[in-house]
Formats: C-alpha cells, sequence, structure tokens
C-alpha cells in the first residue's frame, strides 16, 4: 500500500495528533495560557485565549477565518459563536461536549472536533460549505439524517461507537468516508454515494479489557494498518471476545459504489471477496487480517481491471501453495501484493505455471522426456537411430479431436503399408468400444504411464480431457524396424514439442471448416460430453490461428468436412512426399515420349534403385539397407558412399522444374514466401491444393485459404521448362532439390522414401499400394490411376 493512498485517506486539512502530545509549532500560546492560569478556568474557552493565540489566528479581509486550538483540554467552546467569519476550525484533542457554536458559523468549510467527547452528532446548524469534518474518536453511537448536509465531501467517523450506517443517502458530494474501530456488523446505507475512498477496518486485536490506542492517523488508509509484522489472524472463535470495533462478516453494499477506489476493511472476519466485482474502479483493497482462506476468492475481483494494489496480509489464504503466484496470475493487473512490489519475473513466473503457452509446455515437456532419457542406460536399438544428422521420416497427422485423423491415419497405412505403420501412443483412457489394446493405443493406468515418464520412454507427452497420451520411443523403432516411417496422430501440444526433437517429421493439419457439421460428428459418436464437444470446437481457432500465425509450421492443411475426400487429398500428399507421382510420370514420359529418350538421357539415368530420398536426391543401393548388412544399422551415416551418379527420370523431372523456379524467381517471377506454406502444391499439381482453396473459403477465417493464383503458378510450374525458357534450359542452375520447400528443408531431409530392402515382405493385401519399383520403366505405373 502507498503512502499517496493513505494521505488521501487523511486530507491535510485534518490533521491530528496524538493525544495530550504537545507541538508548540502548532499551538503557539499554550505554554503562555498554561502560565498565566487560563487553563485553570474548567475548560472554558474565552475571548481573551483566542485573542491571545493570536499566531493561530488568520484574518483574512473581513474577520477571523482560521482558528487552530489543539489539546488545550478545553471543554466549553460556546465563546466561539461570535466569530462568525471562520472558516477553518481545528479543536482536537480538548474534552468538548458540545459544538452548537458552529451554528453560527455560516461560512465553516473545514471543522476537526476529533478526540473530544462530543456525543451529539452532528448538533450544530448546518454552515451551508461545511466539507470536510472530522469527528473520530469522540463518542457519537448513532447515526441521523445528514440530507442538510449534503455539501459534504469528507468525513471521518472513526473510533466512535456507531453500531449502523445510516443518514447519509443525501450525502451527494460525500467522497470520503471513514467508519473505522465502530461497531458496524454490516455495511449498508451507502447507497450510491459517490464514495471514491472507504474506511471500516478495525482497531489493533487486542482483549477487551485492554485500553485501545489510536493510531496517529485518524483516517487512516490501506497501506497504513495498524500491525503490519504480526500477519497471524485471530481464530475465529476469538473474534468476538478479544477485539472490538466494526465486525464485517460479509462485503455487501457496496455494489452501486461505482467511484469506489480506495476501499479499507482490514481487521473485520471477511471470509470471501464476494461484493467487490462491480467495483471497475477500485484500485486499492486492504483486507489485512480477515478470514479469506481460498484462493478462488481472488476470482470475484478478477475483473477488476484498475485494481494494483490488494493486502491480504495475515490472511489464512497466505498458508496455501503458491500462494502469491497464484494471486498474482489471477490478477494480472497488480502492482503490489501484500504491500511489496510485484516483480515482472513474479508475472512471468506466474503465467508459465498457471497458463503456460503452449511452447513453454512443450519445452517442458520436451525437456522433461530428454532428461528422463539422459538418466536411462543407454540403449542399443537394432533399427536406425535417428539423430540430430539423421532424422527418422515419420508423419503426423494433426486437428482437433475427433476430427477423423485417426480414421485417416489408420487407413494410410492400410493403403501405403509398404511404406507406413501406424505408430501405436500410450493412453490412461480406457478403450472406446470397439478399440484394441496395441492398435488403437496401448491402454495403461496413470502409474504405469508415470512410470512410463520416469523410465524415459516416451518422446512426447500431452495431457487432454482428462487423460495422458504419449508416443514413445518404442512406437517409433517398433515401425523403423519393419523399414517402414510411423504414422501418428495427435493434438497440437504433441506437435509443438515433437518439433523440439531430432525427429522432424510431415506434418499435416486436418481440419474442420464447417463447425456444424463437426459439431454434429462429434455429437453422433456419442461418446463425448457437451463441454468436451465445446472444447473439441474451440480448439479449431487454435489449429487455426497456428496455421496463419507460424507460416510453414504444418506442411499441409486437408480440411476434412468429409473424410472420403479428405482422405483422397491425403493419398495424394503422401503420394507427392513419397515421390510416387513423379515416377509414375516419369514412366510415363519414359514409356509415351520418345522426346525424352532421344534426349539421350534415358540410358545414363534409368535408375538402379526407386529409393531416393526427397530432399538429397540421392539414390541407394539395396545392398546397403539389408537388414544382414552391417551398414543396415547405420544406412542414414552410410548413405553418402552408397550414391549413385545415376538419376531418375522421376528426379530429373523433378529437377528440372526446381531449376524452372530458380529461373522464374531470377526474372522476377518467383511465387514468393507464400507458396512456401504450401510447398506440395508447388510442387505437383497436388489434389490438395485443388481441393483446399473452395474449402478454405468455408472456413471464415479459421484457415488461411490457399492463394488460387498459387495454384495456378504450381500447375503452370507443372510444364516442361523447355516449353516456357527454351534456352536457358541448357545452363544448368545448381540448386538443392529440396531448397525451395521450406526454410531448413535443405538442411535435413524429410520423409524420404522408405528402401524397399527395409521393408518387411509385402503381403497378398498390400500388393496395390503404390511402391517404388526397382525398375519404373519396366514396373506397372497405374498405381495412381488404380487408386483413383
Ligand atoms: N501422443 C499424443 N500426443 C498428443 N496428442 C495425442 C497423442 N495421442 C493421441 N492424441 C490426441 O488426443 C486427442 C484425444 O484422443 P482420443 O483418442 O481420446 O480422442 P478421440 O475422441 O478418439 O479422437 P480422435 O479420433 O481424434 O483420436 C486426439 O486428438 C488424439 O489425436
Amino acid at each position: 500500500m502507498t503512502e499517496t493512498t493513505s494521505q488521501q485517506f487523511a486530507p491535510p486539512s485534518l490533521s491530528s495528533r496524538p493525544q495530550g502530545s504537545r507541538n508548540d509549532a502548532e499551538a503557539p500560546g499554550y505554554d503562555e495560557l498554561e502560565e498565566s492560569g487560563e487553563m485553570e478556568k474548567d475548560g472554558f474557552l474565552t475571548a481573551e485565549m483566542v485573542s491571545s493565540c493570536g499566531s493561530n489566528l488568520r484574518r483574512i479581509g473581513t474577520g477571523l477565518q482560521h482558528l487552530s486550538l489543539p489539546s488545550h483540554n478545553l471543554s466549553d467552546v460556546s465563546v466561539l459563536s461570535t466569530y462568525v467569519h471562520i472558516q477553518k476550525l481545528e479543536l482536537p484533542h480538548n474534552k468538548i461536549k458540545d459544538l452548537s457554536c458552529v451554528s453560527h458559523m455560516p461560512y465553516l468549510a473545514i471543522l476537526d472536533a476529533s478526540h473530544n467527547e462530543i456525543s451529539n452528532f452532528f448538533g450544530f446548524q448546518p454552515p451551508k460549505n461545511l466539507k470536510e469534518v472530522n469527528f473520530s474518536h469522540n463518542r457519537m453511537t448513532k447515526m441521523e439524517d445528514l440530507s442538510a448536509y449534503s455539501s459534504l465531501s469528507k468525513m471521518d467517523l472513526g473510533y466512535n461507537s456507531f453500531t449502523e450506517i445510516s443518514g447519509l443517502e443525501q450525502c451527494c458530494n460525500l467522497s470520503n468516508l471513514s467508519l473505522a474501530h465502530n461497531k458496524i456488523s454490516k455495511i449498508s446505507g451507502l447507497g450510491s454515494l459517490p464514495l471514491t475512498h472507504l474506511c471500516l477496518h478495525s482497531p489493533v486485536n487486542q482483549p477487551v479489557s485492554q485500553p485501545v490506542t489510536a493510531p496517529t492517523q485518524s483516517f487512516r488508509g490501506p497501506a497504513q494498518s495498524p500491525t503490519p509484522t504480526d500477519s497471524r489472524p485471530l481464530p475465529g472463535n476469538m473474534l468476538g471476545k478479544s477485539r472490538r470495533g466494526n465486525q464485517l462478516s460479509r462485503i455487501e453494499g457496496l455494489e452501486n459504489l461505482k467511484s469506489l477506489q480506495v476501499l479499507d476493511l482490514s481487521l473485520n472476519s471477511i471470509n470471501s471477496l464476494s461484493g467487490l466485482q462491480n467495483l471497475h474502479l477500485l484500485g486499492s483493497i486492504n483486507l489485512e487480517k480477515n478470514l479469506i482462506s481460498e484462493i478462488q476468492e481472488y476470482k470475484h475481483i478478477h475483473d477488476l481491471f484498475l485494481l494494483r494494489d490488494i493486502n491480504v496480509l495475515g490472511n489464512p489464504v497466505q498458508e496455501q501453495p503458491d500462494y502469491r503466484l497464484a494471486v498474482i496470475f489471477l490478477l494480472q493487473h497488480l502492482t503490489v501484493l501484500d504491500q511489496e512490489k510485484v516483480t515482472a519475473e513474479e508475472k512471468v513466473s506466474s503465467v508459465n505455471k498457471y497458463d503456460p503457452p503452449l511452447d513453454v509446455m512443450a519445452a517442458r515437456d520436451h525437456m522433461t522426456h530428454l532428461v528422463y532419457q539422459l538418466m536411462q542406460p543407454q540403449v542399443l536399438y537394432d533399427s536406425t537411430l535417428p539423430s540430430a544428422d539423421s532424422p527418422y521420416p515419420m508423419l503426423v497427422l494433426t486437428g482437433p479431436q475427433g476430427c477423423g485423423k485417426r480414421e485417416l491415419a489408420h487407413r494410410l497405412c492400410q493403403d501405403f503399408s509398404q511404406y507406413f505403420a501406424y505408430g501405436t501412443c500410450h493412453t490412461t483412457r480406457g478403450p472406446y468400444f470397439g478399440e484394441e489394446d496395441g492398435i488403437d493405443y496401448h491402454y495403461v493406468s496413470e502409474e504405469d504411464f508415470q512410470n512410463m515418464i520416469h523410465m524415459g520412454k516416451f518422446i512426447q507427452t500431452v495431457q487432454y480431457g482428462g487423460h495422458r497420451y504419449g508416443l514413445t520411443r518404442d512406437a517409433i523403432e517398433d515401425v523403423a524396424r519393419e523399414g517402414l516411417a510411423c504414422c501418428v496422430h495427435m493434438e497440437l501440444e504433441g506437435v509443438l514439442s515433437l518439433k523440439n526433437s531430432y525427429f522432424e517429421p510431415r506434418y499435416i493439419l486436418v481440419i474442420p471448416t464447417q463447425v456444424e457439421r463437426y459439431t454434429g460428428q462429434l455429437k453422433r459418436r456419442d461418446l463425448y460430453t457437451p463441454a468436451q464437444i465445446d472444447m473439441a470446437v474451440s480448439r479449431i481457432e487454435l489449429y487455426a490461428n497456428t496455421n496463419r500465425q507460424r507460416p510453414g509450421f504444418f506442411d499441409n492443411v486437408i480440411p476434412c468436412d468429409d473424410l472420403e475426400e479428405a482422405y483422397q487429398t491425403l493419398r495424394q500428399v503422401v503420394k507427392e512426399y513419397l515421390l510416387l507421382e513423379e515416377q509414375e510420370e516419369g514412366e510415363n514420359n519414359n514409356r509415351a515420349s520418345p522426346e525424352l529418350t532421344s534426349t539421350g538421357h534415358e540410358p545414363e539415368e534409368k535408375p538402379s534403385s526407386p529409393r531416393s530420398r526427397s530432399g538429397s536426391g540421392t539414390v541407394m543401393s539395396a545392398a546397403a539397407l539389408d537388414p544382414s548388412d552391417p551398414c543396415y544399422r547405420n544406412y542414414f551415416t552410410n548413405i553418402q558412399v552408397e550414391l549413385s551418379p545415376q538419376k531418375s527420370p522421376a528426379e530429373l523431372v523433378s529437377i528440372r522444374r526446381r531449376e524452372q523456379l530458380v529461373r522464374e524467381a531470377i526474372v522476377g517471377k518467383s511465387p514468393g514466401v507464400y507458396s512456401q506454406l504450401f510447398k506440395s502444391t508447388d510442387e505437383s499439381r497436388a489434389s490438395s491444393a485443388l481441393s483446399v482453396p473452395s474449402s478454405a473459403r468455408a472456413l471464415s477465417g479459421l484457415v488461411e485459404p490457399l492463394d488460387i493464383s498459387v495454384l495456378g503458378h504450381a500447375l503452370e510450374l507443372g510444364q516442361a521448362p523447355e516449353a516456357s525458357h527454351p534456352g536457358i534450359d541448357q545452363q544448368p542452375v545448381a540448386v538443392s532439390p529440396s531448397s525451395e520447400r521450406r526454410p531448413g528443408s535443405n538442411v535435413k531431409t524429410i520423409l524420404p522414401p522408405i528402401p524397399t530392402g527395409r521393408r518387411t515382405p509385402v503381403v497378398p493385401t498390400q500388393a496395390s499400394s503404390p511402391r517404388p519399383s526397382q525398375n519404373p520403366l519396366t514396373e506397372e505405373g497405374g498405381d495412381a490411376d488404380r487408386e483413383g
């Protein structure tokens, strides 16, 4: 709490001083009065005394305007009725019982009669301009109608014995009110006063039998709580017996005080912050030494955006673990909490703790698994080990729950069984009807899941819908052992975590574009509660935003309103990844176009193996990938020595197209960075690109639609380079085949076709699956046609 605040509560004109103290500067003439025996006149103030207090009298213009007589032991000040011009009258620390003389001061604006013996509530005719009154530390018991005192703006009625707040309704200018240390047990009668400062604190905890030591300031601000060092609240059952003063147990009757900025309710018995939620101008609250015990209570003031300063010292809530961070998180505008400045570090920590950004969560998840993995004894896997130099091919389908990505993944793995196998994740949720352990998920208990984390089994984990999900390294290795790439589905958090790892999968976003249709699908599944459906639907926006804000984050975006359509798109996209399209195209060209063969390329370019890597454009010999070959385990690192100088027709087509792209960029026809977000589309007339723009329009801003011009450009790029730039073609441009795919993709290869030598024998049902052939020229090239 700041000093500024307390000063607001203590108007300078209403200064008071400890009882019995002397301040010669304030009361010159006191000693003289004492010496002359004036003080013996039973506290009667006389005209002589008034005039002897020469330096206390200020005459401006027509007469006496300011009289200050503190601590003069005065009991009778009736003589002042003749001083009609007084505007400011200060009589604190006397023994005055009657102030009827004030009735004769029509110009009085400021009156300080604190620390007297007045029991009569405003026992004088109202001066027309009376603005500030201090009646604290008197003997008043009952508030009465103050409608005649409508000019009052500040009033200190603290340290009296009021039991009820009343009579203030017409004080339409009252902005500053203190009712500290009375006997009020309920806040009422404040109506919709224009109060900006309200003080209802109670005094220091102490037994009733002991005298109450008055605080030095009569109108204490929230910053000046009585005993900041003693932060322990009294037990509830002792409160009534050992304390006197206000006994508020609830915050009520404040809801219409829309102007309230500073509120002091310290040292009461309040256990909830309910009742403050509408006070939108509140900037400072003092609730020191009350009975607030739950952090949840702060939710009531969560929306008070101007709240900068709250003091809850000495409340049981402080015992809660991480109390300070939790409050700082809930009240993100705070600058001072419990009289301590809120630091920037605390703010960041609180957000990271209670609502970590997805990236922070992912980094944490990754770090956890990495550390646990490192703590394990080293394991030698019998399949290829991915490393920073040789990322293992993977395909990740991501999107909101129930969007169909799981079905798509299963279907793809069936269809392209020579390339992909389903990576089975672990989950703590139970199986749905029809799901099989080990196929859809490995279903494990929470305890087992935790154990697996500690054993460093996972690559990534997430918590979703109250359950845990995780992809183990073993799941990927199991697939790798078969010579296949792992296809998994996961939520965005999993993708973010995976992106921290050395795996470099292709990420395909599968996203609903028609919210109602998606909601209907979820409902029809009959698996989800309305809340779960709401959450899934709300996450569409999360995915769409990620796609918008992080260009290149997803390698492809496939709308999934129609699952069949989505599958066909996915299939096409995957074929592009695997360069199957190009191989088929190359085969067709070789057969159908004698010009190509007549160029003389064919004999040299006839591939010795179709196992080219899309990124590097390299070709490996089958022997290097024979599991019986020692090189098998290290085929990525040995890949260089296995390079074949020859290029397949498909690779040549691909390289020419890329050269064309570079040429166009040089002459200023570059498709721009934007097109690279959808790199697959600019390479191959993908049906993904064909289908996305139309569906994307239906996203209503959810997903960045594909630029149709980019698509057109991609189609154009598919033309033979010679056609558009004859001649230039003769000057080969040295460019990495993958350089225009996405930033960084020229550094590491991504999802190369799986070498046949590493595959398990083909089962009959997979016969129709597209696969790289040993000799594309002799292989039937109708896979794509057959599969539509
Ligand atoms: N290892 C993982 N990491 C991140 N997310 C995962 C992981 N495994 C599964 N998920 C995702 O968690 C969400 C909940 O999975 P669950 O299987 O319970 O949902 P579902 O209702 O069957 O929906 P879906 O058909 O999308 O899988 C899904 O979006 C799923 O893709």
